[in-house]
């Protein structure tokens, strides 16, 4: 277990992913940079150290994990400020989109243990996926290391190739994006049939928790629990006859799924 963690930026997933680690025990000693005054002060208030620069890092500081949480495009300025950590003793841990490890090792160290993680942001109830690919100067126990502490923001999978990582953030990185704007779609169609707005936004929320719920737990597969739900002739074929006719749902997601994959190519050579 990492005994010193540096969190970089802890914005809408660095905060996620802080949440989520405050589960961990025994819990690393955590430092978070931040240069947000507000977003400092709720680090703050969950009894974490929050800096406003790499400045204000005492000299003899060290960190066992330093976690990148910026921006993409702000990688090239904000790298140089933690480049001399990088060795064998730190190991870097970037959750950008796009960013390639061999883009990390140009800003910091030829040689530095990189693991690229890819998180979403259920991982602050601990409900996350996380893919995480390691370069080779990653050591085991520093595998070992990142995967407990992510472990704690939810499910840890690892994966052998790099390239995958622009699918991964597509689907499971920008994911809840969509499942979010699914519950919004269905809370908007629930008024336009005549449900009040309360009644909507509840009847539009907890199908889909419950849903997920059920396909998470169910042996059956999703495809033979849509099944068990369309009687012949009912409700929800009438519904499925739209959602499904020419596959128009999947071949919608199919189209945002990819446009998110290039987004996160395109960001990676940005760099
Ligand atoms: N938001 C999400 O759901 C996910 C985001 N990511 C990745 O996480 C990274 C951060 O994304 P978000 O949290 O959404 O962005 P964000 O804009 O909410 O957070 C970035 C934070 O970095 C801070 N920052 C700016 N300059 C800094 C510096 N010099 N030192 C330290 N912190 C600095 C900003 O004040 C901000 O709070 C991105 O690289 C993104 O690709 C990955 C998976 C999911
Ligand atoms: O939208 C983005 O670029 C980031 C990466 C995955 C989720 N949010």
């Amino acid at each position: 277990m990492a005994k010193k963690v540096l969190l970089v930026g802890c914005g809408n997933m660095g905060f996620a992913m802080l949440q989520g680690w405050l589960a961990l025990q025994p819990s690393p000693e955590i430092t978070v940079v931040e240069p947000a005054a507000p977003l400092r002060q709720r680090i703050s208030d969950l009894a974490v150290s929050a800096l406003a620069s790499a400045d204000d890092l005492a000299a003899d500081y060290w960190p066992d994990i330093v976690v990148l949480a910026v921006k993409p495009q702000m990688f090239a300025g904000v790298l140089p400020d933690y480049a001399r950590f990088a060795g064998p003793s730190t190991l870097f841990v970037s959750i950008a989109a796009g960013v390639t490890t061999a883009t990390i090792a140009g800003l910091t160290r030829a040689d530095a243990a990189i693991v690229r993680c890819m998180p979403n942001t259920p991982a602050a109830i601990g409900h996350g996926v996380m893919a995480l690919y390691a370069n080779g100067q990653v050591s085991a126990e520093q595998a070992e290391a990142a995967a407990t502490l992510l472990a704690a923001c939810g499910t840890v999978v690892a994966i052998e190739d790099e390239a995958l990582m622009d699918a991964v953030t597509a689907v499971s990185g920008s994911g809840p994006a969509y499942v979010f704007h699914f519950i919004e779609a269905l809370s908007e169609a629930a008024r336009k049939v005549g449900l009040p707005d309360d009644l909507a936004d509840l009847m539009a929320l907890k199908t889909v928790e419950g849903a997920a719920r059920l396909a998470a737990t169910s042996d059956d597969a999703p495809g033979t629990l849509r099944e068990k739900v369309t009687s012949p002739g009912g409700t929800t074929a009438a519904a499925l006859g739209v959602l499904m006719g020419e596959g128009a749902l999947s071949t919608l997601l199919g189209d945002a799924v990819e446009a998110a994959r290039d987004r996160s190519v395109e960001l990676g050579k940005s760099e």
